[in-house]
């Protein structure tokens, strides 16, 4: 079985640039966020349990009402557990499969900015927070996303306080804008392999 690395972090953190550098490296990783969207039109369940809880306009046809869902999701943490229940335990499946058609690969990567509040740090061998300060977070997801302030801090009150994440991870790469990512990823990849023997099974 593939040693299965977590990647995490909160918004604009540098996750996807991170997973960008290990899949150059040949480690395929899972991108929660772009499998999400595809199950959440593709899976018949999770289609179900939104339009239970949202109304038929959770859909437009076979797209996804993205402003509506997210209006929803990010406007208290009571909504997001509600849509939480219904689209992780699908996107949890997913990714044991995901995994398992790659059985022969000696690592595989999950990237989510949730990973463990959606419970999956039983799904993966080691956890790899991405930690980058609140304010260079925020201006990154501001301009990547052409979005406000305001949405982005009222989808960080959603997610794990940085502390907290800190204290459940394994590694944590820093990037701040001034520490180089490379030889962190490398360090990262060359720790890991030292754990070889214990990581596998016997
Ligand atoms: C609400 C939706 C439609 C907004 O779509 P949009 O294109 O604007 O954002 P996108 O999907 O690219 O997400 C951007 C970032 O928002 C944050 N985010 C998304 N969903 C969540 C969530 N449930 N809880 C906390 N943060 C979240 C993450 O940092 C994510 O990387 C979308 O995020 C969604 O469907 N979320 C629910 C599914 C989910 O939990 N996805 C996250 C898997 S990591
Ligand atoms: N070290 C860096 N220097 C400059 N810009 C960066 C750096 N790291 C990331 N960025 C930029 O910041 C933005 C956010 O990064 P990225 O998309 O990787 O975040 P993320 O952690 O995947 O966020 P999300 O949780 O929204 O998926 C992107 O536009 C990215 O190009």
């Amino acid at each position: 079985m593939a040693i299965r690395i977590g990647l995490t972090g909160g918004i604009g953190s540098g996750k996807s640039v991170v997973s960008r550098l290990l899949e150059v490296m040949g480690i395929p990783v899972y991108i929660s966020d772009i499998e999400t969207r595809r199950l959440m039109v593709a899976d018949e369940s999770i289609r179900r349990g939104l339009t239970s809880l949202l109304g038929e306009n959770v859909y437009i046809g076979e797209n996804l009402n993205k402003p509506l869902l997210a209006s929803y999701l990010f406007g208290s943490a009571e909504h997001a557990a509600q849509v939480n229940a219904i689209v992780h335990p699908r996107v949890k499946d997913d990714f044991r499969l995901w995994c398992s058609a790659r059985s022969i690969c000696p690592w595989v990567g999950i990237e989510s900015a949730i990973l463990l509040e959606a419970g999956f740090r039983g799904e993966v061998d080691k956890v790899v927070m991405v930690y980058a300060p609140l304010e260079v977070r925020i201006q990154r997801a501001v301009s990547r996303d052409a979005s406000s302030r305001e949405l982005i801090e009222q989808r960080i009150r959603r997610q794990m306080d940085d502390e907290e994440k800190r204290r459940m991870a394994d590694y944590v790469i820093v990037n701040d804008g001034n520490s180089p990512l490379i030889p962190q990823v490398l360090a990262l990849i060359s720790s890991l392999s030292k754990n070889i023997d214990y990581l596998c099974e016997r």
